[in-house]
């Protein structure tokens, strides 16, 4: 039976199958269409210039082998390339390249750019040249770990950020998912393994994106047809951090697309950090396929700093900038802003630069003043230990008993309205609740939750309880 472009690329598809992953396979290799077949010489079409330039650092090898062993020695490979975003959408506009000419490449490209009016065909997402692949990693190099000051909040995420930066893709972390309240150090921790990873490994792609703007270079992609190069893209990165991945929520079409991306990289030994400010248990409007990868490798929560690390934070930042403050203003900003250090920070900074500008010292006066700023802020934050107080005053109970193993009807009513309150008032997850009350789980507390708003319709005797003990928390 006479060689077809068909048959022939069946047989090289069947080699090239046997030889790489099947993940691999599927992005690199399914969608090639074999075009021609003429003398030695077999003609693929590919999707993008992008595509080409992958397949040639990649799998040149590869493509060689299989082609020789069905065609003889003197085998030629040709790519054709599908253009879809032509001027004229009609007729997509194809380019032959030979394989392995890169030279003839470079010219290939002015030809593109010469006879396409449309700028914007040009692909946002590739940085020509693929053999130096250069990407702006968007790293902040002021959030490195020297930087970020070690305390019990943050002891376990800063270890497993420490190891993952150390060998990226290559623990059980992957993914990383850092995640805490507003303004704990998500995203310095996030950076800090990035430039930790280029420091160690500076081959390495690193790059960091926040899910907000990850979506909206999704919807351009779409827009502008070029979604595959926009998933390429992602696709070649080995350390991908993706800051606020509960922006995600909603989005189907985004999270899709990030479920194809996260699932090639980690396939690929490849590193996802992630931050959120939510626990994968209490994410909302994120299917559940892309929940279940985010519990593959480690959650890592960063709590609220206790006032010994408050202090630490204050102390290193003012070493950093070489300030000196006295002791009673440093204490009494750490004593006050409690529940997010970017507030501290700002009422830190706000302190040095009234002092500077009114060249006087900085003096505790003058703390409680820029402090009013931010303490009313940090007020609306209710601690989990302050409901566990308002609510055991209430029922007049010790909050020993309120969080002890006890199934007692009305203890149980009590820990049930902490954990209720605690997760409609502070921005905790389930699990930090369920750990401070009474070292419950995120079950128990999910439960609670539901338990007091069925008890609330139903029981009048309950509403009112809950009623009160809202307007103490409010007042206080
Ligand atoms: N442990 C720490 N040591 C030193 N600085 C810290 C620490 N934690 C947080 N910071 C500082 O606090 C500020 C806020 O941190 P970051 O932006 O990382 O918070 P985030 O959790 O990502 O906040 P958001 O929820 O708003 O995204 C940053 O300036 C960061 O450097």
């Amino acid at each position: 039976m006479p060689k077809t472009a068909g048959s022939v690329w069946k047989n090289c598809l069947d080699f090239i199958q046997d030889n790489i992953s099947n993940q691999a396979y599927k992005t690199w290799f399914e969608p090639i269409e074999a075009v021609k077949l003429a003398d030695n010489s077999l003609s693929i079409s590919v999707p993008s210039k992008f595509f080409y330039e992958w397949l040639e650092e990649h799998y040149v090898d590869l493509l060689k082998s299989a082609l020789t062993k069905e065609i003889g020695r003197g085998a030629r490979l040709i790519y054709v390339i599908r253009m879809e975003n032509t001027p004229d959408k009609q007729k997509a506009y194809t380019e032959k390249i030979p394989s392995s000419q890169r030279s003839h490449v470079a010219s290939q490209s002015v030809e593109i750019a010469t006879k396409q009016k449309n700028p914007e065909l040009k692909n946002p997402f590739i940085i020509p040249g693929i053999r130096n692949l250069k990407i702006d990693s968007q790293l902040n190099s002021n959030y490195g770990f020297e930087s970020f000051v070690e305390g019990d909040s943050n002891r376990l995420a800063r270890s497993a950020s420490m190891a993952v930066a150390n060998k990226p893709g290559g623990t059980s972390f992957n993914p990383l998912l850092i995640f805490g309240g507003v303004g704990l150090g998500k995203t310095h921790l996030a950076h800090a393994v990035g430039l930790e990873v280029k420091e160690k490994y500076p081959d390495k792609t690193v790059l960091y994106i926040s899910a907000e703007k990850f979506t909206q270079q999704h919807i351009e992609s779409v827009r502008k047809n070029n979604r595959n190069d926009f998933i390429h893209f992602y696709q070649i990165i080995d350390v991908l951090i993706v800051d606020d991945i509960q922006l995600l929520s909603g989005k189907k079409g985004t999270q899709d697309v990030f479920f194809h991306i996260f699932n090639h990289l980690h396939q690929n030994g490849k590193q996802v950090i992630l931050t959120s400010d939510k626990a994968p248990v209490d994410m909302q409007e994120i299917e559940q396929r892309l929940l279940s990868r985010f519990k593959w490798g480690l959650s890592a929560e960063l709590l609220q700093p206790d006032l010994e690390t408050r202090l630490s934070i204050i102390q290193n930042k003012l070493y950093r900038d070489g300030v000196d403050m006295p002791e009673d203003v440093i204490n009494y900003l750490a004593e006050n802003i409690q529940s997010n250090i970017r507030e501290l920070e700002g009422a830190l900074i706000s302190l040095i630069a009234h002092s500077s500008f009114s060249r006087s010292d900085v003096s505790i006066e003058l703390a409680e003043q820029v402090v009013k700023n931010y303490v009313k802020k940090s007020k609306k934050q209710i601690s989990i230990d302050h409901i566990q107080k308002v609510v055991s005053d209430y029922f007049q109970l010790d909050v020993e008993i309120l969080q002890s193993k006890t199934r007692k009807r009305n203890i149980v009513q009590a820990r049930q309205l902490a954990m209720f309150f605690s997760k409609k008032m502070t921005n905790n997850s389930l699990t930090a609740i369920g750990k401070q009350i009474g070292k419950r789980d995120h079950a128990t507390v999910l439960h609670a939750c539901k338990t007091v708003d069925n008890l609330q319709l139903t029981n009048k005797q309950f509403k009112r309880f809950v009623e009160d003990i809202d307007k103490k928390l409010k007042q206080s």
